[in-house]
């Protein structure tokens, strides 16, 4: 069966004065997929993931999302998808709970608090400021502000940047929940691992240029189809996973 695109990328460049920082880029993200962006710092990520989302001017290129054309339909684009705000946009005077009745209201929707924080295991904390919360909290609850005008698709720019090993685990199983109850996510990362365990896709970028798009495991096998050996024998296990067996998997972070 054809995958359905929900968003289309064609040529796109931008420049910064003299600075190519999107270099003609071009990828699709399937329906219903986990797709990630990859690349290093100053590849260019944030500045493709701000374009698609309407926030930022492209030089040139073409871009559907839903459908719909970011020259012509933004509005229509703004309402389809979600993205997480900066923590600057949490206002410091009102608890999670009220933060969701804010933001519902802009959306002009009603949501139940409860229900919304339900799905990021913090329904204990809906009284608490966003100041107060742990980093993985905080990304669990803006995740969950991204999803309140139920989006066709949410954007998450390297939300598991400084987070220990069971709240990124956690994250990824969280994002994963997202997508299988229908939404398409697009996520940024410079962590291979991450991208490895939880994108189906992923585009490589770098100098603001994609250099591959597959599935990780398509990319792993080609390699090493092609002879390519790794130096050492591969430890069955490393580091993370004794840490992980000797401290638990849950939230440590309530
Ligand atoms: N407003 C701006 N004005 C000038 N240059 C910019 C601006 N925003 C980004 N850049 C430059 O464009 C390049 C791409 O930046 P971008 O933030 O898109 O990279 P990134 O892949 O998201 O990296 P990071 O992982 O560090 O966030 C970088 O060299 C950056 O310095």
């Amino acid at each position: 069966m054809k995958k359905q695109s929900v968003i289309t990328v064609k040529n796109l460049v931008k420049n910064y004065g003299d600075f190519a920082a999107v270099k003609d880029i071009s990828f699709e993200v399937y329906e219903g997929e986990i797709f990630g962006l990859l690349g290093p710092n100053g590849a260019g990520k944030t500045t493709t993931l701000e374009i698609i989302e309407t926030l930022r001017d492209k030089t040139s290129g073409e871009i559907w999302v839903d459908g719909f054309s970011v020259d012509t339909d933004a509005d229509s684009i703004k309402q389809r998808i979600g993205v997480q705000l900066q923590a600057a946009g949490y206002y410091p005077n009102l608890n999670l709970s009220e933060l969701i009745d804010l933001f519902s209201g802009l959306y002009g929707i009603t949501k139940t608090p409860m229900e919304m924080l339900q799905k990021v295991a913090l329904t204990d904390k809906a009284k608490a400021k966003y100041k107060q919360l742990s980093g993985g909290q905080k990304q669990r609850f803006s995740i969950a502000t991204t999803l309140i005008n139920n989006p066709r698709i949410i954007f998450l720019d390297e939300p598991t940047t400084g987070l220990d090993p069971q709240a990124r685990r956690n994250l990824w199983d969280l994002i994963k929940e997202i997508r299988d109850a229908g939404t398409t996510v697009v996520i940024t990362t410079h962590y291979m691992d991450e991208a490895e365990v939880l994108c189906d896709r992923v585009a490589f970028i770098d100098g603001g240029k994609v250099v591959g798009i597959d599935t990780p495991d398509n990319f792993i096998d080609k390699l090493v189809s092609s002879g390519f050996e790794r130096p050492k024998q591969v430890k069955l296990a490393n580091l993370e996973d004794v840490f992980i067996n000797l401290t638990g998997k849950n939230w440590r972070d309530e």
